[in-house]
């Protein structure tokens, strides 16, 4: 056996440990992870059930999302795996990634001119042992008006987005204020998840093919 905190490790699981599996089906993922200079070895997403437990508070879904994502692809990867998970949240109601154009627009018209939250949280699994990180950021949209949310739906930005926006793209003019970390929202705190990489043995360094 050995142990993922010292101790005498064989060559092949030290190679394990710096192998790193981005969990993950998001290209934001992926491109955040690039602006800090880090490309995943391989890129394996999580097929888990998504659907919040009844009663379920927004901190611990979306901190059970990264958890079980990470989980999943660890129990068939070896290495390094980062998952993460972000949910908008407007009061304890948890808008995932609308279905359709319908319900992005009824996203959109709920967060219009109030303030939310975004959460994301990050899983790292390395050696058999979770480290975790949730960011918890607000965001207050300006009111908008109905041909705003018709001319934003259209343009189809809103598809496989937490609460049917993108801050990164033509949603950034609805954004009034927000506090926190930008890159959360857009799917990885880059500060916490360069943390929690390196102290896996993840850095820009090694990361690299
Ligand atoms: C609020 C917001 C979310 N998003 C995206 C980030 C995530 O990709 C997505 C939320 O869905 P997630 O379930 O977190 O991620 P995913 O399904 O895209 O990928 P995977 O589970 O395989 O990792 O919403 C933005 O890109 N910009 C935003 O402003």
């Amino acid at each position: 056996m050995t142990s993922a905190r010292g101790g005498s490790i064989t060559a092949s699981s030290k190679a394990d440990r710096q192998r790193f599996v981005l969990a993950s089906a998001s290209p934001r993922r992926i491109e955040l992870l690039a602006q800090i200079g880090i490309a995943p070895h391989a890129v394996v997403p999580a097929d888990i059930d998504e659907s919040p437990r009844k009663g379920e508070s927004p901190r611990a879904y979306v901190a059970r999302m990264a958890a079980e994502k990470a989980a999943a692809v660890a129990a068939v990867e070896p290495g390094v795996v980062l998952a993460a998970d972000t949910t908008v949240v407007a009061g304890r109601r948890i808008l995932g990634k609308p279905v359709d154009a319908a319900e992005a627009a009824g996203f959109l018209r709920l967060l219009s001119g109030r303030r939310h939250r975004v959460m994301t949280a990050v899983t790292v699994m390395a050696g058999g042992r979770a480290r975790h990180r949730l960011v918890d950021t607000v965001v207050r949209l300006r009111q908008l008006s109905d041909a705003e949310i018709a001319a934003y739906v259209a343009g189809g930005d809103w598809r496989g987005k937490a609460g049917g926006y993108g801050i990164q793209g033509p949603a950034g003019a609805f954004v009034a204020w927000m506090q926190g970390s930008f890159s959360a929202v857009v799917g990885l705190p880059l500060s916490e998840t360069s943390v929690l990489l390196s102290a896996c043995g993840i850095t820009p360094a090694t990361a690299k093919e």
